[in-house]
């Protein structure tokens, strides 16, 4: 009599906080996973990791020591499961100015364009917003930025500073970091293994030197890249958008590739924006984790090759069970706009 073989199936669990769980698990993204063969299973993080299951690869974005526990313990019981990323790379993100280390470290040819971060210093107290040897050295308008982006609300507030004595006013610990004006629009690069898209986003205008001298204090506001507007005065804003040339995708691709080895994980975007002042000068100022994949055009074809590649690769040799689907390893580049 002939074996009948049913194609092996694939459990993907993920520990997402409740937004970012109603945000990524779309039933587009969990439907095209079924039909590859791989099922997503939520992760009940109050519950022990390592009694439930079982996974072919765990993905998560939640904070804390408990969780990092949890992980830990997990990896040790299942040693051939991938947990996509490892706690201790994806904390490096956590702060900001490790965050950005990287970038200053990233050995890519710099022939045509160059990548870079701003200027900017830390203040771990209040003595030392007061103090020239510490901020003497800043070109303002500065911004600043919370030390710490550990992914609460707190952590996105930003203040726009004109001038200095408005310093003293902020809380440490935080980043000052030079504004570069950059015509008003950042592109978000997104990072899903070896797969790169980029999309523009508004940003903070540009602040002329006039307009800095009558500028007064500083300005507060919160992830500036993530907002919608419905004021009429704004469409002739977003239509600007479409305006600005892409960065070249080989570059993209580069820094893509050189972060991602560097910093060992595999879901993230980075933030570039263009100074105005020197063409082909390109600047990362954020590098976040597991961030808003839904925005992108195709997330759910990108993710379950993403997924689909992973599970693969880790059960090729394992004898129990017969793989579905296609398995393509290309790295592939997209640009387009935010959707
Ligand atoms: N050095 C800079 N020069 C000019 N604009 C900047 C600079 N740094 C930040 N911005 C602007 O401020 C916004 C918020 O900064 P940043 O991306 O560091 O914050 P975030 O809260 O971590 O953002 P996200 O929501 O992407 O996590 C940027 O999207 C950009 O518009
Ligand atoms: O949902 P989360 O809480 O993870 O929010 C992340 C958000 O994604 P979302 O669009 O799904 O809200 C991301 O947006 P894009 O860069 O893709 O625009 C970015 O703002 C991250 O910094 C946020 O992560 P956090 O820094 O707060 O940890
Ligand atoms: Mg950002
Ligand atoms: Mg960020």
């Amino acid at each position: 009599m002939a074996e009948i073989i049913t194609p092996r199936r694939f459990v993907v669990g993920y520990a997402l906080a409740p937004k970012k769980q109603q945000s990524f698990i779309q039933p587009s993204l969990v439907g095209l996973a079924r039909e590859r063969g791989i099922d997503l299973v939520a992760i009940d993080a109050s519950r022990r990791l390592a009694d439930q299951g079982p996974f072919d690869c765990v993905i998560h974005k939640l904070y804390g020591e408990d969780w990092k526990a949890q992980l830990e313990d997990f990896e040790a019981r299942n040693p051939s499961v991938p947990i996509v990323d490892p706690p201790l790379a994806i904390e490096r993100l956590h702060n900001r100015i490790s965050m950005l280390q990287v970038v200053s470290e990233l050995e890519i040819p710099q022939v045509r364009e160059t990548i870079g971060i701003p200027s900017q210093v830390v203040i771990y107290d209040s003595g030392a917003l007061s103090n020239s040897g510490v901020v003497g050295a800043l070109h303002f308008p500065v911004i600043a930025k919370p030390l710490v982006a550990d992914g609460s609300a707190k952590s996105h507030k930003m203040s726009l500073v004109f001038h200095r004595d408005a310093l003293l006013k902020l809380k440490p610990p935080l980043v000052l970091q030079e504004f570069v004006n950059h015509g008003g629009v950042i592109f978000k690069v997104y990072v899903v293994g070896d797969y790169v898209q980029c999309v523009k986003r508004k940003s903070l205008p540009d602040v002329s030197e006039e307009k800095l001298e009558c500028s007064e204090g500083s300005v507060t506001f919160s992830q500036v890249s993530n907002m919608t507007t419905q004021d009429p005065t704004e469409v002739e804003y977003y239509m600007h958008l479409n305006e600005p040339e892409m960065p070249p995708l080989s570059f993209l691709t580069e820094i893509a590739r050189g972060l991602r080895q560097a910093m060992g994980l595999r879901l993230f975007n980075f933030d570039v924006i263009r100074d105005v002042k020197i063409g082909n000068r390109y600047l990362v100022i954020d590098i976040n984790y597991f961030p808003g994949y839904a925005k992108m055009p195709s997330y759910e074809k990108i993710l379950t090759d993403f997924f689909w590649n992973i599970v693969y690769e880790n059960k090729e040799q394992d004898p129990g069970g017969l793989a579905v689907g296609d398995n393509d390893k290309e790295s592939k580049v997209l640009v387009g706009n935010h959707r």
